[in-house]
């Protein structure tokens, strides 16, 4: 049944990236069904399809970049997302803050990542909550930031890697978020303005839920002199966000089909998110390593996954044929669906913050390969604290893999592990239900967003 429109309206202003426009849009749609109006600003950079979510109404913004696709640092984006945005963006607003035929605007919700939303919110006098798409764990190591300088462990030394981290156990230095980038200052720099604006906010929105990140939100709610809200996984809040897609690729819906096929629990499900790179001699040793499994995979290989090549170029000819019809690639699937069919049996990650938690929803064990920023430590909080899935610590090798795979499919190991996230996929379902913490979170986020005046 179609909720009392409550006659505010809230504008969301989504970071063009797929693990970020995922939990904005999904939050959109909770609140959205709890009675508010939505608008979505959007670059043209990535844009949305508003087609796919004729509830809402989209503006347009142009960020001046010439075309998708120039995405080999993603820091250097971010910086021109946020030098570009800053003028559009205040057009937009100042324009539907004066449109006088819609409902009037109880708040802005912007993802933390735009620093420049912090004056043009003040200067318009609009209240600003912030949507932080990482962990909470992997958000409340920022404020440790001087203290791991001060003590050496940052910038990383290739030499410290392997050493854990005393002050912040089980993290080991090669954990730690640093982004690549052409120098650690600038990155330090953003890691200090991001705390700054953050303390400014009206309020913090995590997409997690208490009894998964207990100790990290009290950390940030110990940090942070702001009113903070753990109200996920958004994905399971809203019972039909998945049929509003906001896929930026095409979802290959064969994959289903095949997973169809498949006997319950037998398939590995390996993708590493919309931004990940590895290397050909990586792809190879993953794709040797499922091979000799000899178990079903379902492979999402990105176009770009590999920097260089189309797609499959670089598989061995005859590859296809090794595999007697176990092996399903695709260049995108729909994730949630194919993570909640009954035939998946392990999750092979990169351990973005999305795919961390949804595999958890499901109940599914992870093989956890991150690539950067937050993910290292998503993976260390899913193999060291949660104990819900394993890392391929000896590296990318075929042998290394099919040893991981065996663990968790096979050896009484990977049983225990999925007694684990089964618990923890228990937990999350409970979260949700009245009286749970996440309900009771939103509860508190309508509140605290209808006492706006
Ligand atoms: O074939 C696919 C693969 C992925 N997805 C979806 O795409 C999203 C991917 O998000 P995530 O798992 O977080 O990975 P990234 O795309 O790499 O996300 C970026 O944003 C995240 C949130 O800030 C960070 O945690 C990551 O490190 C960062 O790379 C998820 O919702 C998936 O369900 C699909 O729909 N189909």
């Amino acid at each position: 049944m179609e909720q009392l429109r409550n006659g505010k309206r809230l504008i969301f202003f989504p970071l063009p990236f797929q693990g970020h426009i995922n939990p904005m849009l999904e939050l959109a749609n909770i609140l959205h069904s709890k009675g508010f109006s939505i608008t979505i600003i959007h670059t043209s950079f990535n844009s949305l399809n508003p087609s796919s979510h004729p509830h809402f109404t989209f503006h347009s913004i142009h960020e001046g970049f010439s075309k998708s696709g120039t995405l080999k640092d993603t820091l250097l984006v971010i910086s021109s997302l946020n030098a570009n945005c800053h003028e559009p963006f205040r057009g937009c607003l100042t324009r539907l803050l004066s449109d006088v035929s819609k409902e009037p605007v109880a708040c802005l919700i912007t993802d933390s990542v735009y620093d420049f939303t912090k004056s043009v919110a003040e200067s318009l006098k609009l209240p600003r909550i912030l949507l932080r798409a990482w962990s909470a764990s992997s958000f409340a190591i920022y404020a440790t930031f001087p203290l791991l300088r001060e003590k050496g462990y940052l910038p990383k030394q290739d030499s410290r890697l392997e050493e854990e981290v005393t002050e912040l156990s089980p993290f080991k230095v090669k954990d730690l978020p640093l982004i690549n980038s052409d120098g650690p200052e600038r990155y330090f720099k953003i890691i200090a303005d991001l705390e700054d604006q953050t303390k400014a906010s009206c309020g913090l929105i995590l997409n997690t839920f208490e009894d998964l990140d207990e100790h990290a939100l009290a950390t940030i709610r110990q940090n942070y002199s702001i009113p903070v809200f753990s109200l996920g996984p958004f994905h399971k809040c809203y019972p039909n966000s998945s049929s509003t897609s906001s896929s930026l690729l095409a979802q290959d819906q064969s994959c289903i089909s095949w997973l169809n096929r498949q006997a319950p629990k037998s398939v590995i499900y390996v993708s590493f998110g919309s931004v990940a790179a590895i290397n050909e001699a990586q792809f190879l040793e993953i794709a040797w390593g499922l091979a000799n499994s000899k178990q079903p995979f379902l492979w999402v290989v990105r176009p770009g996954l590999v920097p260089g090549s189309d797609w499959l170029e670089a598989l061995p000819s005859g590859f296809h044929e090794t595999l007697n019809g176990k092996g399903h690639i695709v260049k995108w699937a729909s994730q949630k669906e194919v993570l909640s069919h009954q035939a998946i049996g392990v999750f092979w990650t990169h351990n973005g913050w999305n795919s961390t938690l949804e595999s958890i929803c499901e109940g599914i064990p992870m093989i956890c390969m991150p690539c950067s920023a937050d993910q290292m430590m998503n993976a260390r909080y899913v193999s060291d604290v949660w104990k819900v899935g394993l890392q391929l610590e000896d590296g990318v090798e075929r042998g290394n893999i099919e040893k991981t795979i065996r663990k968790l499919l096979v050896e009484k190991e990977g049983e225990e592990i999925k007694d684990r996230v089964v618990k923890l996929m228990q937990k999350a379902n409970f979260c949700l239900k009245p009286g749970g913490s996440s309900y009771q979170s939103l509860d508190a986020l309508i509140k605290h967003i209808l006492s706006f005046n």
